[in-house]
């Protein structure tokens, strides 16, 4: 088990980029792999989760070349390439693979097994097995399918309208995969806007989708066409080297060639209303998505409200929101958050139980966090809970606590953001 510890630092200066996105990478791996042609895909997030998603299209007789941790080759055969896969389908510790894939899967006219890590275990999977059920879908499982193993015999879908209850871009992105496979029109429709990655992404590959408010509508029977992806760094990485920016004294840190998409940027939205010192600079687009420079120099920090809408476009930065939210003055209420009691942990009690350890004052509810800043953190021991943003955001807590930080289990880092212990020294 990794353990990395962090110190109280001064004056962090430079100018970084971080690893790639994390959702795009997934999906430039997985659109590849039903595509037609030869798909190159530059500045792969190589994170663990993203390497699930490669081991499991190989696993279908698709080819993955690796020329560098950071640049692939994937040689689609479009649907049809897609073949039996002999043993189970493992997708590690990651949501998006299992989600997006069983969208795929549904479809094959093949049976397929899909295993997971403990995490993988206790997160809901019904949320997308009961729509694919609509859709005439024969997942099983534990717990009536929602639960992994789950057992996929792919086979003839239909399309349906589904109004899903969350703003999920796992859910949506699956139903689009099927619907692609499908019969007839599949619309999604979501109570606020989740991340549109696959949208941009799958019109770059050649179909076409109609979008109306939250819904997205596609048309069952189209193809792919293999495409040329540079994936921007992931501004879910880049939140916590912005978080170090803004906490450590004396910092300035230029964060280069991050993706902006609307859809994501919560996080800047948040902490400009927090009174960051915070610039963006946009650069221009890579394959529809907006990609830009971030600059941030050491603040004095408010408090704020987090909900609504909000929520979507920054839900995995809630960890490392809550970690600066503890330096803020005033009481940060974080609401309409209960997503995140099923990502890799249980966000906001872990969020809280670590947080304390350090000597902030949070409080947790039941949607949310209250958080009461600002607190000298002491410092001390954490435990990642092998949740890779847990584990990174106690990291960072660590480089303004009298004690530093030591956290246990951080190998979950590797997760989505290979290389970060080193980013840090780097500064
Ligand atoms: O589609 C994606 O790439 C993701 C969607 C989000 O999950 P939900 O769809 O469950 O909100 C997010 O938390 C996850 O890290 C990545
Ligand atoms: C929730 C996350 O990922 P996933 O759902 O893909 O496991 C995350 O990266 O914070």
């Amino acid at each position: 088990m990794a353990v990395i510890q962090t110190e109280k630092r001064k004056g962090l200066t430079g100018s970084v980029r971080v690893p790639g996105d994390k959702s795009i990478s997934h999906r430039a791996v997985m659109f590849g792999a039903i595509a037609k042609g030869t798909t190159r895909v530059e500045g792969f997030l190589p994170g663990a989760d993203c390497l699930s998603t490669i081991e499991c299209f190989r696993r279908m007789g698709v080819t993955i070349h690796t020329h560098s941790p950071t640049s692939l080759q994937v040689e689609g055969q479009g649907w049809d390439g897609l073949r039996e896969p002999g043993s189970f389908l493992d997708v590690g510790n990651s949501g998006t693979t299992i989600r997006l894939m069983l969208g795929i899967l549904t479809g094959r006219p093949f049976w397929s097994t899909v295993i997971g890590d403990e995490s993988i275990a206790r997160r809901p999977m019904d949320r997308v097995v009961k729509p694919l059920r609509q859709m005439g879908a024969r997942v099983d499982g534990r717990r009536d399918g929602k639960f992994t193993p789950l057992g996929v015999r792919g086979g003839n879908l239909q399309g349906i309208r589904f109004e899903s209850p969350v703003a999920s871009a796992q859910v949506k992105s699956c139903l689009l995969l099927a619907g692609l496979q499908a019969a007839g029109t599949t619309t999604i429709a979501e109570p606020s806007l989740s991340r549109d990655h696959t949208e941009r992404m799958l019109r770059a590959f050649g179909v076409e989708l109609q979008r109306e408010g939250y819904a997205v509508s596609v048309q069952g029977g189209q193809s792919l066409v293999a495409q040329e992806v540079r994936v921007p760094g992931d501004i879910s990485s880049a939140a916590f080297i912005m978080a170090a920016a803004l906490l450590v004294p004396d910092s300035k840190v230029t964060i280069r060639d991050v993706g902006l998409n609307p859809t994501r940027t919560g996080i800047i939205d948040a902490l400009q209303a927090m009174g960051a010192r915070l610039e963006v600079e946009e650069k221009g687009e890579w394959c529809g998505e907006p990609v830009g420079d971030i600059t941030v120099r050491s603040s004095e920090l408010q408090s704020t409200e987090i909900g609504g809408d909000l929520i979507p476009r920054l839900i995995d930065e809630i960890p490392i929101l809550a970690v600066i939210a503890s330096q803020a003055e005033g009481t940060t209420v974080i609401k309409d958050a209960a997503e995140l009691k099923v990502k890799e942990t249980n966000r906001i009690a872990v969020t809280a139980q670590e947080l304390r350890k350090l000597g902030a004052r949070v409080e947790e509810t039941d949607d949310g966090l209250i958080i009461h800043g600002p607190s000298p953190l002491t410092g001390g021991e954490c435990d990642s809970h092998g949740d890779h943003r847990i584990g990174m955001a106690m990291a960072i807590a660590g480089l303004i606590a009298d004690r530093g930080c030591k956290v246990h289990r951080a190998e979950a880092i590797d997760v989505s953001f290979p290389g970060f212990e080193a980013l840090l020294q780097q500064l």
